[in-house]
């Protein structure tokens, strides 16, 4: 990526300020009391439910420390990423994801319609991953995405397989630290993702950027699933808008956590009380960056609306039902090239 073409260039609302404000304040949880096994009593991780629902009330945003995550693990992971990416574009290339499945290499991603300054490999979870055919409400047929390999390094996809498993777990027990904060059965989250998640994991690479006052890595966006955890390297770029004071705050990396964030389905799940965070990638003129998601994201026939135990008549549901499976496809419709309407999002079916 050389020069900062005009499809790279943000309107100048949305440009970065590079000197932005640290975030001291993004909560850090220490997640030993449940490192080494389920939350099975409840009692003994209180306080750590107590922390969690407050940084999902104010933030949505949070980083874990003692997860439970092998670090040789993500070491390999991301040894592996700088070695796929430090291919030539040709290589890259032949990994190209296909307008059928979105597993697989590419660097014209479109956040809200401006290009982002970054090249991705994605990888699924789950082999194959079951989703609907096409985007119409009415038609009932299935499709499979399958993954992409990535050839190089050797062995690359064995490490991505062993490291998503790990990303799965965390996610299982994030989600039953969430529900026991909104006073759930810790497994009130699971049976949406223990048949058929379409969960993936993606590999960002955000090269040195010549104008990084012009263009982003990753345009202001929220994450559409469930939750997502990020494992950035030691380079700055990660932004999140506070709620109540509408700014943007730097994440500060701290080496070996975790940075977790709501998604979508989690606001739309707890109607409003917890808020999916918009965030975005600053890049830099010096440094490269990279940085590696997992989304946690449902089965495609999950249908996404107010659970039950939290709305009444005092607080009725604000949103109509979706499939999130349709939701899903239609995104990666519109991510795959660029459109003039911007993308589906969660306030599409806003009631109130
Ligand atoms: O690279 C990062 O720090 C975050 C990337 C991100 O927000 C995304 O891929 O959805
Ligand atoms: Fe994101």
């Amino acid at each position: 990526m050389g020069e900062v073409e005009p499809g790279f260039i943000q309107e100048p609302e949305h440009r970065p300020k590079l000197h932005s404000l640290q975030a001291e304040k993004i909560p850090v949880i220490d997640l030993s009391p449940i490192s080494n096994h389920a939350v099975s009593d409840p009692s003994s991780i209180e306080g750590l439910v107590k922390e969690i629902g407050s940084a999902c009330k104010e933030w949505g945003f949070f980083q874990v420390t003692n997860h439970g995550v092998p670090l040789s693990l993500r070491q390999n992971i991301e040894k592996g990423s700088r070695m796929f990416f430090g291919q030539t574009l040709e290589e890259k290339r032949k990994v190209r994801r296909s307008e059928f499945s979105p597993s697989g290499y590419y660097e014209t991603e479109h956040t809200k319609n401006v290009r982002d300054w970054k090249e991705v490999f994605d990888f699924l979870a789950k082999d194959p991953t079951l989703v609907p055919l096409t985007t119409d409400q009415h038609d009932h047929r299935l499709t499979q995405w399958t993954n992409t390999s990535p050839p190089y390094p050797p062995h690359f996809r064995d490490i991505i397989e062993e490291y998503i498993e790990e990303m799965e777990k965390l996610s299982f027990k994030l989600m039953e630290l969430i529900a026991l904060s909104l006073g759930l059965e810790a497994k009130r989250f699971e049976e949406f993702f223990m048949k058929d998640q379409t969960s993936f994991l993606r590999l960002n690479h955000y090269p040195p950027c010549p104008n990084p006052h012009l263009a982003l890595g990753v345009g202001r966006h929220k994450d559409p699933g469930a939750l997502t955890i990020l494992s950035q390297d030691e380079v700055e770029g990660l932004e999140v808008k506070h709620k109540a004071h509408e700014q943007w705050i730097r994440i500060k990396p701290i080496p070996n956590a975790y940075i977790i964030n709501l998604g979508d389905i989690v606001q739309v799940w707890t109607n409003d009380a917890f808020e999916s965070p918009e965030h975005r990638v600053v890049v830099n003129s010096k440094k490269e960056r990279f940085s590696i998601p997992f989304f946690f994201f449902p089965a495609q026939e999950t249908e996404v609306k107010p659970l039950e135990e939290l709305i009444n008549d005092q607080n009725p549901s604000k949103y109509r039902t979706y499939k999130w499976g349709k939701f899903l496809v239609h995104r990666f419709n519109t991510n795959f090239k660029k459109h003039k309407v911007g993308n589906i999002q969660i306030h599409d079916f806003k009631t109130r």
